[in-house]
C-alpha cells in the first residue's frame, strides 16, 4: 500500500474507489502509478493499493494464492478473505477519510478468473461478495462497489507476447491462452452488465496514447482536470 497526501491540504472531499482490470500483461502498472500522481497533483490524499494483497495478512494470503495449487473454491475463499481484511483494514478507513483508493483488481477479477477462467459457480462467488462487501451504513442490501473500474482491454496474444520474458509467471501468468479468453471475455460480460461503472481502454495502443485515455476516463467523471497532457 502507498499513502501519499498533496503538499498543501485539500478541502474536504469524498472518498473516491477506482479499481483497475485486465488481464495479465494488459498494461495497467504503469498507469495506476500515474493516476496516483495526477490525483496528487490535484490536492487529494491518495491510497495505491492491490488484490490480492493490501495488508499484512492479506499479502500473505496472496503468496499462497499466487504459488500454490489449489481448487477454484480455496482460490474464491482465500481472495474473499484477503478483501475483507483489505477493506476492513485499508480501504473503508480512507474511503471515510475522504482520500482516493486507486486498487490494481478488486472482485471483478474474482468474477473474471475464478468464474470465466476456471468455470466457477457464479453464484457462489455473488454469496462470498455479499458477505464480505455487505455496508448496510450505505442502504439496505448495499455492496462496497468501485466508483470506477478501469478496465485495460487488449487481445490474448498481444498480452502473452508483451508478458514473454517480462517477468517469471505466477500460477495464473502461466496459463495457457485459451484460459485468458475465457478471463477476458469474463471481463466484457462485466462490463456489458455494469456500464456505467466500467471504462473500457482499448489497450492495443502505445503507452502515451493509452494514458491520455486513462486520464480521459477520470476526467469525464469530473474528477480531474480534463485538458492537463503528462503522464
Ligand atoms: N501500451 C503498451 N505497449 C507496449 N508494451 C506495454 C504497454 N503497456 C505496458 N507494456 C509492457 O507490457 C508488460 C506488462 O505490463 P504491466 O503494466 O506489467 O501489465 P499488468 O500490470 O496489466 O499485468 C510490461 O513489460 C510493460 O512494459
Ligand atoms: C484479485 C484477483 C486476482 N487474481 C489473479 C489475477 C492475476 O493473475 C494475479 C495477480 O494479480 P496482479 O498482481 O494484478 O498481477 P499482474 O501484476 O500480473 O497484473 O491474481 C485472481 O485470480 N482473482 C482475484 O480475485
Amino acid at each position: 500500500m502507498t499513502p501519499s497526501s498533496p503538499a498543501s491540504s485539500p478541502a474536504a472531499s469524498r472518498g473516491l474507489f477506482i479499481s483497475f482490470e485486465g488481464i495479465d500483461g494488459a498494461g495497467k502498472s504503469s498507469h495506476i502509478q500515474g493516476l496516483h500522481d495526477a490525483f496528487l497533483a490535484a490536492g487529494r490524499h491518495v491510497v495505491s493499493t492491490r488484490e490480492p494483497g493490501g495488508t499484512p495478512l492479506a499479502e500473505k494470503l496472496r503468496a499462497l494464492f499466487l504459488q500454490e495449487p489449489m481448487d477454484a473454491l480455496t482460490e474464491a475463499l482465500l481472495v474473499f478473505a484477503g478483501r475483507r481484511d483489505h477493506l476492513q483494514q485499508v480501504i473503508e478507513p480512507a474511503l471515510a477519510r475522504g482520500d482516493v483508493v486507486l486498487c490494481d483488481r478488486f472482485t471483478d477479477a474474482t468474477f473474471a478468473y475464478q468464474g470465466a477462467g476456471r468455470g466457477f459457480d457464479l453464484q457462489v462467488l455473488q454469496v462470498l461478495e455479499r458477505m464480505v462487501q455487505a455496508r448496510p451504513e450505505l442502504g439496505e442490501g448495499a455492496l462496497r462497489q468501485p466508483d470506477l473500474t478501469i478496465w485495460f482491454d487488449l487481445p490474448t496474444e498481444v498480452a502473452a507476447e508483451r508478458l514473454a520474458g517480462a517477468r517469471a509467471p505466477d500460477r495464473f501468468e502461466a496459463e495457457p491462452q485459451q484460459f485468458f479468453a475465457r478471463v477476458a471475455a469474463g471481463y466484457a460480460e462485466r462490463a456489458l452488465a455494469q456500464p456505467a461503472r466500467f471504462a473500457r481502454i482499448d489497450s492495443h495502443q502505445p503507452k502515451p496514447a493509452v494514458w491520455q485515455a486513462v486520464r480521459q476516463a477520470v476526467a469525464a467523471q469530473g474528477w480531474l482536470p480534463a485538458s492537463k497532457v503528462e503522464g
